[in-house]
């Protein structure tokens, strides 16, 4: 039986359920990111997860006025409450020994040992989540640091996309509605760095 991939799966990228680790990260860095079970005092969630994941979709931007026309976004199939767990980023985990600098799918796991996942040539649904900037006022959802049980007394460190809290506001206490676009914050320094590159 074939494995299932999401609709709309670009081909020549390779769909992963789970993260794939780069043979150049060294093993002191792998260790602080896969742990052992037993031993773990972590404050982060521990999950179970495995796509393809069906309360999201991806989609193509047929909207003129969208920002990224054309490309592709994330949109939720289900209304996601607030604070609730969307998905893990995955991709190629790797270090600066081995790292794509063109690339835009690369997000720091562990900014202190220079750890990334690179989810340009392989990763899942979550590498089309677009950034909120001249979409909406806001992002609706966020990164968090999360703890996946992989089995065998395995805890691994991934980072896992959440809707925002409720907050203050009337509009984050609603969460993310049936067919909204997921949107995250790159952070400026995503797009400064696109800025210099161009020039
Ligand atoms: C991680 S990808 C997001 C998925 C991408 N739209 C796709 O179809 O593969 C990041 C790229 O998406 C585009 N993008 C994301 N957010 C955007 C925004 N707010 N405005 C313009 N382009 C955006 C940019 O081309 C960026 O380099």
């Amino acid at each position: 039986m074939q494995a299932q991939i999401p609709t709309d799966w670009p081909e020549g990228t390779k769909y992963l359920r789970a993260p794939s680790y780069s043979k150049k990260l060294p093993k002191d860095k792998l260790d602080t990111i896969l742990l052992s079970k037993a031993g773990s005092s972590s404050k982060e969630p521990v999950l179970t997860t495995r796509g393809p994941y069906a309360n999201v979709k991806i989609t193509q931007i047929k909207d003129a006025s969208h920002p990224a026309h054309g490309q592709y976004g994330l949109f939720s199939t289900q209304h996601l409450p607030p604070n609730s767990f969307i998905l893990p980023y995955l991709g190629y985990v790797h270090d600066q020994s081995d790292l794509d600098e063109t690339s835009d799918y690369d997000l720091s796991l562990d900014r202190e040992l220079g750890v990334g996942v690179d989810a340009s040539h392989m990763g899942n649904e979550a590498r089309f989540i677009n950034d909120y900037r001249g979409i909406s006022s806001g992002p609706n959802a966020e990164f968090r640091d999360i703890l996946v049980d992989v089995g065998f007394g395995i805890l691994e460190k991934r980072m896992g996309v959440y809707v925002l809290s409720a907050g203050k506001s009337g509009k984050k206490a609603k969460g993310i509605s049936r067919g909204e676009e997921i949107l995250l914050s790159y952070g400026k320094g995503f797009w400064a760095g696109r800025q210099s590159a161009a020039i």
